[in-house]
């Protein structure tokens, strides 16, 4: 478990995080987002002994990491994938690993064919990897000293659609083992078929910590799209019944308040035509950029 408690980060002027608390559980994988400078890999940070809080306090299991005898074994992490020596092999840089954390040789191969670096990657010097590759040997070091904990900031970068599906697959089986699973994203669109639960923060602060169906059920309100000859008429007849109606064309419009039962039923009740009857899931990535607005450090076009 991640305890995270009135945690704040100053840099001089720069709040970084501030007055920060939150929780993550053992047998979820748990998002973390934030728009960009929210404080996410400061947060991170902190939590692996890196680097020192202002304030408040980061806890893995119980106790802040530093206190941790042979880190690896309680927490695996995977903070910047370019962050290796470019001159070694794979194999070289999690044996290293392994020998300073007291982990047995094996696992080197083993978490290697965990993340399919076993073949002519396991050889080839690390400074020749793409950034796919080297997010895969991030992944690797985390996994190494088998740990209860996993922290992963932004693991998606890099990756190519397999790269993704298979990341999200492991973050889902390392959850159903019974394990805490923390990646930070910046994007909901990642987190959206990732996560089971949610923490948001913006400008160092908690927005939200919820799962993600309570974050969806809070989300735009869902829309349906229909499409008539009759357009004008029926947008009349669903304003009538208290829907919200956007004409988008000649033919097509976005109704809100209504569900696509109920609009079907009144235009069969008017002897309408419908030609589409499409309800729009609502979209997570613009309830998130809702939820952020204000915390966004740089709005495009906007200088602040
Ligand atoms: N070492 C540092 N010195 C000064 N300012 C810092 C330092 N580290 C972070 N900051 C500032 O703290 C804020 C939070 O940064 P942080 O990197 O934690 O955000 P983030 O959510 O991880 O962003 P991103 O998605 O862009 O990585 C930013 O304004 C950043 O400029």
């Amino acid at each position: 478990m991640i305890e995270v408690n009135r945690l704040t980060r100053r840099y001089g002027d720069t709040t970084a995080v501030h007055d920060l608390s939150f929780t993550v559980r053992p047998g979820r994988v748990t998002g973390f987002l934030g728009p960009n400078g929210a404080g996410k890999t400061t947060t991170l940070r902190m939590l692996l002994g890196l680097v020192e809080p202002t304030s408040g306090t980061a806890t893995v299991s119980g106790r802040s990491f530093r206190r941790h005898p042979r880190g690896l074994h309680h927490a695996g992490a995977l903070l910047d994938a370019g962050d290796v020596h470019g001159g070694r092999s794979a194999r070289a840089h999690l044996a290293a690993l392994a020998r300073s954390n007291r982990i047995a040789a094996r696992r080197v191969d083993e978490v290697l064919a965990e993340v399919g670096l076993t073949d002519a990657a396991a050889r080839r010097r690390v400074g020749g990897y793409s950034l796919g590759m080297k997010q895969r040997l991030g992944i690797a070091a985390a996994l190494l000293g088998d740990p209860p904990v996993l922290l992963f900031d932004e693991p998606l970068n890099g990756l190519d659609p397999e790269g993704v599906l298979w990341v999200r697959g492991l973050f889902r089986r390392l959850a159903a083992e019974g394990r805490t699973v923390f990646v930070s994203s910046h994007l909901m669109s990642e987190m959206e078929h990732t996560a089971d639960e949610l923490i948001v923060i913006g400008r160092g602060e908690l927005i939200a910590a919820e799962s993600l169906a309570e974050f969806s059920a809070r989300g735009t309100r869902p829309t349906v799209t229909v499409r008539t000859p009759d357009a004008e008429a029926l947008a009349a007849a669903l304003s009538a019944e208290g829907a919200t109606v956007a004409p988008q064309d000649g033919e097509t419009l976005e109704v809100t308040g209504l569900g696509s039962d109920r609009i079907g039923e009144i235009a069969h009740e008017h002897h309408f035509l419908l030609r589409e009857l499409s309800p729009q899931a609502a979209s997570l990535e613009a309830a998130f950029m809702e939820l952020t607005a204000d915390s966004v450090e740089y709005l495009a076009g906007e200088p602040r």
